[in-house]
């Protein structure tokens, strides 16, 4: 009996003292949380005796933050601030109970109940107040301490990159990222083998860095959460220029589904863009047509470069794969990741195209700048 008593006492504190078990390999970008201001400290009547306040909760931004740390330190979802302490006969005013402060990592948003945007955390040392504490008790609440206030929040990591790479599973996103930066990304020959964003810095002999977020196979349906839906698509907003690449032979994603040309498939990238947020296809985009290294592709990036610019085969297009708006690329470049064509040409290009958004943002004071000037038919690139 005792012995049972006692191997029940020993499971129950190794159960208390489990660590968090997370599903290994999956990339957390969203973490849900009830947060609530500390409760306020008793009055005490006899002296007119003032209750401490409740503690009060922030979120603050920490570039060494990570949601698996918040996850860590708040195992059951619950933030709560110090309850204020108590008046009592030698104390007339009870103490403040201790604040709260959620470290979150930059780019986090915070979503209210209803999913709305409370605020946006992009910049380092940002702090906001979540949750206020409860009043201490005095003669105006009969001496009971108040609670604090309470709220649901979720919060959403989008991240931080100046480009971002959108593309169809298996157009060669993580080769690219290879061949541009020392990022080590899987690369295989069936889609989906990125299923957590990558980030790659480019380097350059002057010491600027560019970083590159490579984001997991978008498809058709996207927007609609079909395959990694959204997961995708939330981290192409905070990014400064996006990257499309494609295969040049087109693209398909299973023998059930249509057989897309390259032409249809930067056109139903375009939609999914489109139908997911329309201003996403303001901001400055090139598009790389990446496998120029396959058979009778200069053939087909030819003729890609002549349906980019003729009404008559956007209208040809297919219903499901036209969007209302086209983006207009600021370049097209031909390229081949893998045997490394044309890609240190590229890395330089991409420079100059992400500073000169940055420099029409500084002239407009446009949050992005448009995508205005016009894809540039005659540049030869490979
Ligand atoms: N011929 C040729 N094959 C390439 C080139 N670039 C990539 N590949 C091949 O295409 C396949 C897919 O490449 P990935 O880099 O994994 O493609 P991805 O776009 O990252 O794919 P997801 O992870 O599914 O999004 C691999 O077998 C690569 O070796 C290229 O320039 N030429």
């Amino acid at each position: 009996m005792v012995r049972c008593s006692i191997a029940r006492l020993c499971e129950k504190q190794i159960a208390r003292a489990a660590p968090l078990v997370l599903p290994r390999r999956r990339f957390l970008d969203r973490v849900h949380l009830t947060v609530c201001g500390g409760v306020g400290g008793s009055g005490y009547p006899k002296i007119m005796g003032v209750g401490g306040r409740g503690g009060n909760v922030y979120i603050e931004t920490n570039p060494k933050a990570t949601l698996l740390k918040i996850l860590r330190s708040f195992p059951d979802h619950k933030v709560r601030g110090g309850s204020g302490g108590n008046s009592a006969h030698h104390q007339l005013l009870g103490q403040n109970g201790t604040d709260t402060t959620i470290e979150v990592p930059l780019g986090v948003t915070v979503m209210g109940p209803r999913k709305e945007v409370i605020a946006d955390l992009i910049k380092p040392n940002q702090k906001i107040l979540i949750a206020e504490g409860g009043e201490g008790g005095t003669s105006k609440n009969k001496y009971r301490g108040l609670r604090g206030s309470q709220i649901q929040i979720d919060l959403v990591l989008k991240l931080i990159a100046d480009i971002g790479f959108v593309g169809f599973p298996n157009a060669g996103k993580s080769t690219l990222l290879r061949a541009l930066s020392r990022a080590q990304p899987k690369v295989a020959n069936y889609p989906f083998t990125t299923i957590r964003p990558n980030i790659g810095i480019m380097e350059y002999a002057d010491a600027r860095q560019i970083s590159c977020a490579d984001l997991p196979g978008l498809i058709e349906g996207a927007h609609r959460n079909v395959g990694l839906g959204h997961n995708f698509l939330r981290h192409v907003e905070r990014t400064s220029l996006l990257l499309f690449v494609v295969d040049i032979g087109g693209f398909r994603l299973g023998p059930a589904s249509p057989e897309r040309d390259v032409f249809e498939t930067i056109m139903s990238l375009n939609k999914e863009l489109e139908l997911y947020r329309e201003d996403l296809l303001t901001k400055p985009a090139v598009l790389v047509v990446n496998k120029m290294d396959t058979e009778g592709a200069d053939q087909k990036l030819k003729d890609l470069r002549y349906k980019l610019t003729s009404d008559g085969a956007y209208e040809d297009l297919p219903a499901e794969v036209r969007p209302m708006q086209r983006i207009k690329f600021r370049d097209l470049v031909g390229i081949s990741a893998a045997k490394r064509e044309n890609t240190e040409q590229l890395k330089e290009d991409l420079r100059k195209h992400l500073e000169e958004s940055f420099e029409g943002n500084e002239g407009t004071g446009k949050k992005d700048t448009e995508s205005t000037r016009p894809l540039k038919l005659e540049r030869q690139s490979m």
